[in-house]
């Protein structure tokens, strides 16, 4: 018997874990044709956002600029309150930054989508100070599943692989957001005309 699965019956579907490798019959992405260019920053998606807001002081303030296809570069700054160990980064705050990184991808294509799976490797332990080169691109696309893959390098942005991730991200709707959230944010969100415009453009695939 495992902890994770303790009475050892077989989980149903929804709850098994799901491959990371695109299947046979994914497709390649499609940017869209009014995805910033590369080189150019995609800024936040949400100011409060933890991993990329810039109103969210508690945040990773991680900035990701656009890349080639549908690939984006990032930078994250290893703070002190981000230790887990002394001197360290800690290993979620890591996952965090890979996981803004992967989700930045969406904007690429114009799809909002959120982490349904997310597998981090922690190959090098990542000192305070250090500044995480990350690196995400999408491996296919099967219906509303996307399949990415990120690495974060330190010592530079062709330095050594410090941390990895896998990740299945799934297309949803501005809804998801709205039925989802607190009210209060939300009603902020929804108060916002620059915010909305952001999200709903999103909904318009070419
Ligand atoms: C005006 C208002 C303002 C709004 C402004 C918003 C702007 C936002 C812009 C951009 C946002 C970007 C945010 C990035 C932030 C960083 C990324 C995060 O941390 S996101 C947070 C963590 N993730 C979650 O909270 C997901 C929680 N999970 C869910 O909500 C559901 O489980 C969801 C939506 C993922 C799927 O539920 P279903 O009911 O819609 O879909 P089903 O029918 O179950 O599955 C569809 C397909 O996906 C696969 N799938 C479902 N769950 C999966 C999973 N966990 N792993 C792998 N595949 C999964 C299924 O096997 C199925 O595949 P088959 O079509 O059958 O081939």
């Amino acid at each position: 018997m495992s902890a994770a699965n303790p009475t050892n019956q077989p989980r149903p579907p929804a709850q098994r874990k799901q491959p990371l490798e695109p299947p046979e019959d994914a497709v390649a992405p499609v940017r869209h044709p009014e995805a910033p260019a590369p080189g150019e920053p995609l800024g936040a998606h949400y100011g409060q956002c933890f991993g990329c807001g810039g109103e969210q002081p508690h945040g990773l303030h991680l900035s990701a600029t656009a890349g080639e296809g549908v690939s984006v570069t990032a930078e994250f700054t290893v703070k002190p309150a981000h230790q887990g160990a002394p001197g360290l980064a800690h290993g979620g705050v890591l996952t965090t930054a890979l996981d803004e990184t992967l989700g930045s991808l969406g904007w690429l294509m114009h799809v909002i989508a959120v982490t349904g799976r997310l597998e981090t490797d922690f190959l090098r332990p990542v000192p305070v100070g250090t500044v995480l080169h990350l690196e995400a691109h999408v491996t296919g696309v099967h219906g509303r599943k996307i399949y990415s893959t990120a690495v974060g390098r330190i010592g530079g942005p062709d330095g050594e692989v410090a941390v990895r991730a896998d990740a299945v991200f799934i297309e949803v709707k501005v809804e998801h957001f709205i039925d989802n959230g607190r009210d209060e944010e939300i009603e902020a969100a929804m108060a916002d005309p620059d915010q909305v415009r952001r999200a709903r453009a999103f909904e318009v695939n070419p």
